[in-house]
């Protein structure tokens, strides 16, 4: 009858319960209530609905990163291109361009100095040679001039030096005519005042050519020096600008470098807050030795608000479970020591609670009476066995009322009772057994509108003083069967002052 094993939601429990061997209807209950789990315990309450969770946060987070990074690394590289466009200008067109204007400098002062070789020529050939010169120098002229124009775009500033070098080229034509007529004068030479007159006219126009030649010649040199300081001027422009360039990338690189690590750091705050933090906390509350489902807090509806809910639900259930498992255990515990049928202490108990306390008992005395109900075979037979329960339930009630808090009483077979009345003299464990019987012959049990009577039939001992209190309840039980003997309704007692029996007789 004990030691049963109920398999229970993962978890076995001991059932010591006589009634659920013999069928009793509340055992029955018991144990159908405990193979089955509480209602409501096994749903988890939460839906598997899509939400904006930690995966698209993530995702989002991570796009926004990758974004500012791709615009960081485009900026970059368009910067560098720009960079290096500004630079290859620099370096091919104008440096060029500075160099060529540069050369078109030395080349006009050449022609300069070519028409003093053609005004201090004293013959033909040193005159054909200044003049071959001059050619010379004009062809370079031309050539760096048009070189000038290919690498610069303002080409109308040009005219200015091809109008200066023409007139200028024009002048020493004039002049190389003046220096022929001049070396052809002074070869003929004759001191008439004719000739010196005509030497002296040649003289005085060599003399305002030399003079347009040199203002040509200041022209042309102003004119190439205008190209190279605006040449100059461009670079510097350029290279401020570049500066200017590199400043403003600098600063937006510095702003895209400094939304990044906005960015990251909002992610790792978000991680922090969003998954770490709440991960820890869901920890700390399932660390307690009891977790709660209060402890365990489901905020928003992402990923881990669903796993903290899910795990919220299930420390609820196994919460729910526990408390239906101890409450179950209460009853099994109930049940171990008591009777099913009229909760009265179960045979089982009172034995253990006799041997516990035998030695109390044996000290300080006590009585037992052994209680049986009267042909109960026929209230059984006449009216039903459920009527037999009810009827054995109001004997057990009645003896609860009638009989002192203090005796020990218990369930001893199937209509039969004992009782134990510790420290109790044998006329007073008389007199309240004479009163219980009494009641119970004068108090018909009102079963189903039908009035039952019943009786009873008892048997008292005192301590023997020579034998234990199992032998006392021995005795009792003999007394007991001679109650019945007797013809029932009565009890019968043991008496040692008198070595004889006392028996006390009902209506009947
Ligand atoms: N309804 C019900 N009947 C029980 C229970 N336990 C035992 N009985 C019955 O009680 C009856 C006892 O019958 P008997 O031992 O012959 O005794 P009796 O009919 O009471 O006659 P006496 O004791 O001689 O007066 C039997 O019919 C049992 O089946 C129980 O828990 N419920």
């Amino acid at each position: 009858m004990l030691g049963k094993l109920i398999p229970m939601h993962g978890f076995s429990i001991i059932l010591s319960c006589k009634a659920i061997s013999s069928g009793s209807p509340d055992c029955m209950q018991l144990s159908k209530n405990a193979s089955k789990p509480p209602s409501g315990l096994l749903k988890p309450k939460i839906a598997d609905k899509p939400c904006f969770g930690l995966m698209a946060r993530t995702a989002v987070l991570s796009t926004v990163m990758a974004v500012v990074i791709f615009a960081a690394v485009l900026l970059a590289l368009s910067a560098f291109a720009q960079y290096r466009n500004t630079v290859s200008h620099l370096a091919n067109q104008q440096t060029q361009g500075l160099m060529t204007a540069s050369l078109l400098l030395q080349q006009s002062e050449s022609l300069v100095s070519s028409s003093a070789m053609l005004l201090l020529a004293d013959d033909h050939f040193s005159r054909r040679q200044a003049m071959f010169e001059i050619a010379d120098r004009e062809e370079w002229i031309g050539r760096l001039v048009a070189e000038l124009a290919a690498l610069r775009t303002e080409s109308g500033q040009f005219e200015e030096i091809y109008r200066t070098r023409d007139s200028l080229v024009d002048n020493l034509k004039t002049l190389d005519n003046l220096m022929r007529w001049r070396i052809d004068l002074r070869a003929q030479f004759s001191p008439s005042p004719a000739g010196i007159a005509l030497l002296k006219s040649v003289e005085a126009q060599l003399a305002e050519v030399i003079q347009d030649n040199r203002k040509l010649s200041r022209d042309l040199g102003v004119a190439v020096g205008y190209h190279v300081a605006a040449i100059r001027q461009e670079i510097q422009q350029s290279v401020s600008n570049l500066d200017s360039d590199i400043s403003q990338h600098e600063t937006l690189l510095k702003v895209l470098v400094l939304s990044v690590v906005i960015v990251v750091a909002f992610t790792l705050l978000f991680i922090q807050r969003s998954v770490i933090g709440r991960v820890k906390r869901l920890q700390k509350a399932m660390n307690s030795t009891r977790p709660s489902p209060e402890d365990i807090v489901v905020q928003g509806k992402d990923e881990i608000a669903r796993m903290a809910n899910s795990i919220r639900s299930y420390v609820e259930r196994i919460n729910l479970n526990e408390h239906h498992i101890l409450s179950m255990n209460r009853k099994l515990d109930f049940l171990a020591h008591h009777d099913a049928l009229t909760h009265l202490h179960n045979r089982h108990y009172f034995e253990r609670a006799l041997h516990e306390q035998k030695a109390s008992l044996e000290a300080h005395g006590y009585c037992t009476a052994m209680v049986d109900i009267d042909h109960f075979k026929e209230v059984n037979d006449a009216h039903g066995h459920d009527v037999g329960d009810k009827v054995i339930q109001h004997i057990a009630r009645m003896m609860q009322q009638q009989l002192p808090k203090t005796a020990l009483m218990a369930r001893y077979g199937g209509e039969e009772f004992v009782v134990i009345f510790p420290n109790m003299a044998l006329e007073e464990a008389r007199c309240c057994l004479e009163a219980f019987r009494q009641c119970v012959a004068d108090t018909p049990v009102k079963v189903n509108h039908s009035n039952i009577n019943v009786t009873l039939s008892i048997g008292l001992s005192p301590q023997l003083p020579d034998g234990s209190i199992e032998k006392t309840i021995r005795v009792a039980d003999e007394l007991l069967y001679k109650a019945k003997r007797s013809g029932r309704n009565r009890l019968e007692i043991r008496d040692l002052r008198h070595r004889d029996k006392i028996s006390s007789e009902g209506a009947s």
